[in-house]
């Protein structure tokens, strides 16, 4: 049956969900944003942020890194560095968490030209997931052809420590298996396809190559590689959520990473993944330790040196003109 409903009462989607965040009493607006996939930014979006950075800086970065919690020194390894603010780039949202500082760093590392993202966008600040994934697409509209995601995770796996260094293998977008995942919404066929395999999302031969350079710096002791899990946050587990995390093979849990390894495997991007593990997460209800963000951030800061070599030695020593499987060949 139609409705009676005049066209102009008809509420679409978005007026009714805004509603829905609204007082019943008052019609006060209660928030400003819920974490929900769309609204999506568009191709000439990113094509914008992608422009002025070019114009802005002869920079032609062909390795793009993001700095986990606490691991934002990194960038200041970088040769000829040219930043930016965030806040002076199109598009680009705001870094709200401590250890984040929110700059773009250009520069180089190891004779190749990197960008480096000192603080990346979590869901948890209520960016939607095409936000926070945002510098992802614009890396790959500048040339980027290889991605290196840092995070600061707890470790669930007995064989990690605080302090180890744990490659990722695999992910689990826990956020995904509800429908919150940066590709939903209209597909941008310029990206990637509708359906992207995400199989070989952790490039295979960067893990080996990073286990051997691991070899070289006589820290194998503190590496092994695993399964990263990402959970919306931002508190951290409860007991009950850490033993199913546990149960499910997870190795180490955190609150990001996944969505922006999505998109970069989504766009052709070659991926490589670490995890400093910087608590272990409580799993009895006998333990009195609990985890807070100012002893994630310490455990960082004391490790962010070795992850800095390793980093550094990899960029040195990875093929820059080997794609990796994903890759269906440029679009743009
Ligand atoms: O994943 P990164 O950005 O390293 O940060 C991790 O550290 C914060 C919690 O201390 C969370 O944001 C968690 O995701
Ligand atoms: N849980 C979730 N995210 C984290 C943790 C944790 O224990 N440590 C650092 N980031």
């Amino acid at each position: 049956m139609q409705s009676k409903e005049p066209v102009s009462s008809v509420r679409t989607r978005a007026q009714a969900s805004e509603m829905l965040l609204c007082s019943p009493s008052t019609g006060e607006r209660l928030t400003s944003r819920v974490p929900s996939s769309p609204p999506v930014c568009s191709h000439d979006e990113y094509q914008t942020a992608a422009d002025w950075l070019r114009t802005h800086t002869r920079h032609r970065p062909e390795v793009a890194i993001i700095c986990g919690s606490g691991l934002g020194m990194l960038a200041d390894t970088l040769g000829c560095q040219e930043s930016f603010a965030y806040s002076d780039v199109p598009g680009f949202p705001q870094s709200t968490v401590q250890g984040h500082a929110g700059r773009l760093v250009f520069g180089v590392l190891k004779g190749k030209m990197c960008v480096c993202m000192q603080g990346r966008f979590h869901m948890y600040e209520g960016h939607t997931l095409s936000k926070t994934t945002f510098p992802v697409r614009v890396f790959k509209l500048l040339g980027v052809k290889t991605l290196i995601v840092t995070n600061a995770a707890g470790s669930l796996a007995d064989g990690l420590q605080p302090g180890d260094i744990m490659i990722i293998k695999d992910h689990i977008n826990f956020p995904g298996f509800v429908g919150l995942n940066p590709l939903i919404g209209p597909n941008d066929d310029k990206f990637g396809p509708r359906f992207p395999a995400m199989s070989n999302c952790y490039d295979k031969e960067l893990r080996c190559l990073a286990t051997e350079i691991g070899k070289q710096l006589e820290i194998t002791g503190l590496m092994r590689e695993g399964v990263y899990a990402m959970v919306g946050g931002p508190n951290f587990e409860s007991i009950a959520e850490a033993r199913l995390l546990h149960r499910l093979g997870v190795d180490a849990v955190g609150m990001s990473t996944a969505p922006e390894v999505v998109v970069a495997t989504h766009c052709g991007l070659r991926v490589f993944g670490l995890s400093l593990i910087t608590n272990k997460v409580v799993k009895t209800y006998e333990d009195s330790d609990s985890v807070n963000h100012e002893g994630v951030l310490e455990v960082s800061r004391l490790r962010s040196v070795t992850v800095q070599q390793l980093v550094t030695e990899l960029i040195g020593k990875m093929d820059i003109n080997n794609n990796g499987p994903n890759d269906a060949g440029t679009k743009f």
